[in-house]
Formats: structure tokens, C-alpha cells, sequence
């Protein structure tokens, strides 16, 4: 058989991510080692460990942001060559990931631009992208006129501009309040449901890391593997009150919270 011939029964179970062996180093410091990871079609995985242990950099290898010094990522059976338009990268830092120069719909143009959107569909995107997001109306704010919480909502509504296959999340909700940080875990979870996207999603927070997942990766640290591979199988859609005092998530969380002390001594 050819392998390249176009095969959907193939593509609807082939992972979307697939870390295949992936060891990578920073001079003669290896940070990852043979990592091997599979994350189904609409999947959200979740990566805890201690600090320093390569979440990040392994999320950063996936969005072909840095080439691994072994082994391949995998897009849709594709190695990855570099960034690549379907896979959208949100990183904790909204002040730093928006223009200030630039309005809410002008930061969330970028990406349609980027896409080579006409100008003529661009406003109705803009406005689309914004009500998903619980923005409608704030078009022509600029970031330093709205709160941490609504400017992560602007880089996640450019992140789906792109219409991504994939969201690669690092921290995203890290420097935001406990109210802002659950109504945005909502959202998220209602536009994954929506879209389909595949999200692997870096966190320090346990008991979002349960809430938010369909999987958790616990990585060990010196150097970064996979210690735990947890599945969650609370049922959807999630409560922020209900699922959060169900035993089955304070056993998942306590189940995380061990292999953290674990993993740090
Ligand atoms: N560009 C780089 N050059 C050299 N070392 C690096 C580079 N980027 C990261 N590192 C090192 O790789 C290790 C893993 O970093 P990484 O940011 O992936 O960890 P992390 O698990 O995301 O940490 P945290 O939870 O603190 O955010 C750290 O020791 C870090 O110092």
C-alpha cells in the first residue's frame, strides 16, 4: 500500500501529535529524553511536573519552535519542519503576546492577515472571533485598557483566527485571578468542544490540570520523561462547583499531588 495515499479511516485514528523517541539537549544539558507521546484527535492533555523539568521546551518541540536533537514530532503523520499555521501556540504572557499599539481587533487581525484573509472579511472574523470569546463590542480597546483576563481572551481569540488543529497552551491562565482563571477554563473548554482541537496543555496547577483534562502527563525531571500518564474520565461537560467535589477528582488530584512530592525529592 502507499503510504501517502489519502486514507480517512487512516486519519481518524492516527494521533495528531505524536512524540516519537524525542530526546533534546541544550549543549551537552539533555532536558528531554526519549520521550515517546501520542494525543488523539480532539484530546486535551494536560503536563504537570516540577519546575524545570521541560514542560515547556517539550511543548516548544511540538510547535516545531525548536528542532529536536533526536527523534521526530508528528503532525497528522507529518514531521514537523517548523511552526506551521494549523498549530496555534498561547503562551502565559498576554502583555507581551499583544501589540500595544495595536486594538483588540487589530492584534486579532494579525493572524488573518498572516492567513491572507481579504480586508472585506476580516471585520465580521474579528467580531465572530471576539463573541466566542465573551469579547463582543470591545473591538477597538487597546490592551493597556483591559484587564489580564480579557487580554488573554484577545490572544486566544488570534489563536483562533488561525483555526488550529491544534492548541499548544503553556500556562495560559497562570497569571490570571481564581474566579477570571475558572470562567476562562470554561470558555476553553466549551471552544474545544466547539472546534475539535487537540490542546496539550502545560499547567503547575493540579487541580486544573484534572478539571481541564482528558489525559495527564506527569514529567520527571534530569532528565524530562514521562513518570505518569493518567487518564481522567470525569464526565463532561465539567462543573467548576459538581466536578471539583466529586471523590473521583480529589482521588485523580491527590493521585497527581503524590507524584509531585515524588518527583521533586
Ligand atoms: N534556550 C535554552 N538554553 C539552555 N537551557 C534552556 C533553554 N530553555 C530552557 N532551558 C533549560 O531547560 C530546562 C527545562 O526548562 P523548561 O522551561 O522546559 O521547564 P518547565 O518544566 O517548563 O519549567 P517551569 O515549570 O519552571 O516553567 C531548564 O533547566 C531550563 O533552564
Amino acid at each position: 500500500m502507499d503510504v501517502r495515499a489519502p486514507d480517512t479511516t487512516v486519519k481518524a485514528t492516527a494521533p495528531v501529535i505524536a512524540f516519537d523517541k524525542i530526546t533534546l539537549a541544550f549543549g551537552a544539558k539533555t532536558i528531554i529524553s526519549d520521550l515517546s507521546l501520542e494525543i488523539g484527535r480532539g484530546e486535551i492533555v494536560c503536563v504537570i511536573g516540577p519546575s524545570g523539568c521541560g514542560k515547556t521546551t517539550a511543548l516548544r518541540v511540538a510547535g516545531g519552535l525548536i528542532p529536536p536533537t533526536k527523534g521526530t514530532v508528528r503532525l497528522l503523520g507529518e514531521p514537523m519542519a517548523g511552526p506551521r499555521r494549523d498549530v496555534a501556540i498561547v503562551f502565559q504572557d498576554y502583555a507581551k503576546a499583544l501589540l500595544p499599539w495595536r486594538t483588540a481587533a487589530g492584534n486579532i487581525s494579525l493572524a488573518l492577515e498572516a492567513a491572507g484573509v481579504a480586508q472585506s472579511e476580516r471585520g465580521d472574523r474579528i467580531r465572530d472571533l471576539l463573541a466566542k470569546v465573551g469579547l463582543a463590542g470591545h473591538e477597538d480597546k487597546y490592551p493597556t485598557e483591559m484587564s489580564g483576563g480579557m487580554q488573554q481572551r484577545i490572544q486566544i481569540a488570534r489563536c483562533l483566527a488561525q483555526d488550529p488543529a491544534v492548541l499548544l497552551m503553556d500556562e495560559p491562565f497562570g497569571a490570571l485571578d481564581a474566579m477570571t482563571r475558572q470562567g476562562l477554563q470554561d470558555e476553553m473548554l466549551a471552544i474545544v468542544a466547539e472546534t475539535g482541537a487537540t490542546v496539550f496543555f502545560v499547567t503547575h496547577d493540579l487541580e486544573e490540570a484534572v478539571y481541564l483534562g482528558d489525559r495527564v502527563i506527569g514529567l520527571l525531571p534530569h532528565p524530562g520523561r514521562i513518570g505518569i500518564d493518567q487518564r481522567i474520565d470525569l464526565p463532561r461537560p465539567r462543573n467548576q462547583l459538581e466536578t471539583r467535589e466529586t471523590p473521583e477528582f480529589l482521588r485523580l488530584r491527590r493521585t497527581l499531588f503524590d507524584f509531585i512530592e515524588k518527583a521533586e525529592h
